[in-house]
């Protein structure tokens, strides 16, 4: 049996955790930007282990994020506690309407937006984080870049840290490959109005080679 395979979206980001890993048995491939990528990607890296008679243990998705202002701090590691598909669903005059209130008949292994964190992957990642803020870690197909998105973010997600773009890709396959899961982010930049020139992206891949001993 193989151990912990993380996937992050960028090569960079799985520079940075093989740098700071002390377990041999974990497997880091960068898969590429967003949810579909990374969803289809997981699932095949789960089932060619699996056929290899080499099968995972549990997944991590890892890399850097945006983090919620006032929740968290830009070089913070965070947990998710779930990943949400934070933009799946339909717009309408009164709002954003997410998927699972749309009355549409839930998938075949009944998948939500949110799907959590395993509950003993996350504790063992708390364990070795301590001072890691948890919370839903939002999964987006668009960075969000406006203050009106954000405000309405923060609205619909009181309790969320940060939003990335892969999470809930990565957790549905581990879902539908019967593996535990779990979300590790540095954070980047603030969400907000788009301003790429303050992403302070060398802090965050510092952050997880140092937050990389945790995922073992
Ligand atoms: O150019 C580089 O050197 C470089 C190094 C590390 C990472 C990158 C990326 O472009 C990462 C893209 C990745 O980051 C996540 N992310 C980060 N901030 C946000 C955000 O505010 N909203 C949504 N996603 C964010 C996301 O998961 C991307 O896949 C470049």
């Amino acid at each position: 049996m193989s151990g912990l395979l993380v996937v992050t979206a960028v090569p960079a980001e799985a520079e940075a955790i093989r740098a700071g890993l002390t377990d041999a048995t974990v497997t880091v491939t960068p898969v590429g930007v967003g949810p579909a990528i990374a969803g289809a990607a997981t699932a095949r890296l789960l089932a060619l282990a699996e056929a290899a008679g080499r099968p995972y243990r549990a997944v991590v998705s890892a890399g850097v994020a945006g983090g919620f202002t006032g929740r968290v701090e830009v070089g913070d590691a965070v947990l998710g506690t779930a990943s949400v598909a934070a933009d799946l669903g339909a717009e309408s005059p009164d709002g954003f309407i997410p998927i699972d209130e749309l009355g549409m008949p839930p998938t075949l292994l009944g998948v939500g937006s949110a799907l959590p964190a395993d509950p003993g992957l996350l504790a063992t990642l708390r364990a070795a984080l301590p001072a890691a803020p948890t919370g839903p870690v939002l999964t987006v197909s668009t960075v969000t870049g406006t203050t009106t998105s954000t405000d309405e973010l923060r609205r619909r997600h009181p309790e969320a840290v940060a939003e990335a773009m892969e999470g809930y890709g990565v957790a549905v396959a581990a879902a539908q490959a019967g593996l535990p899961f779990a979300e590790l982010r540095t954070i980047s930049n603030p969400i907000g109005p788009r301003d790429r020139d303050a992403w302070r992206l060398r802090e965050a891949l510092t952050a997880l080679t140092a937050a990389a001993p945790a995922l073992r």
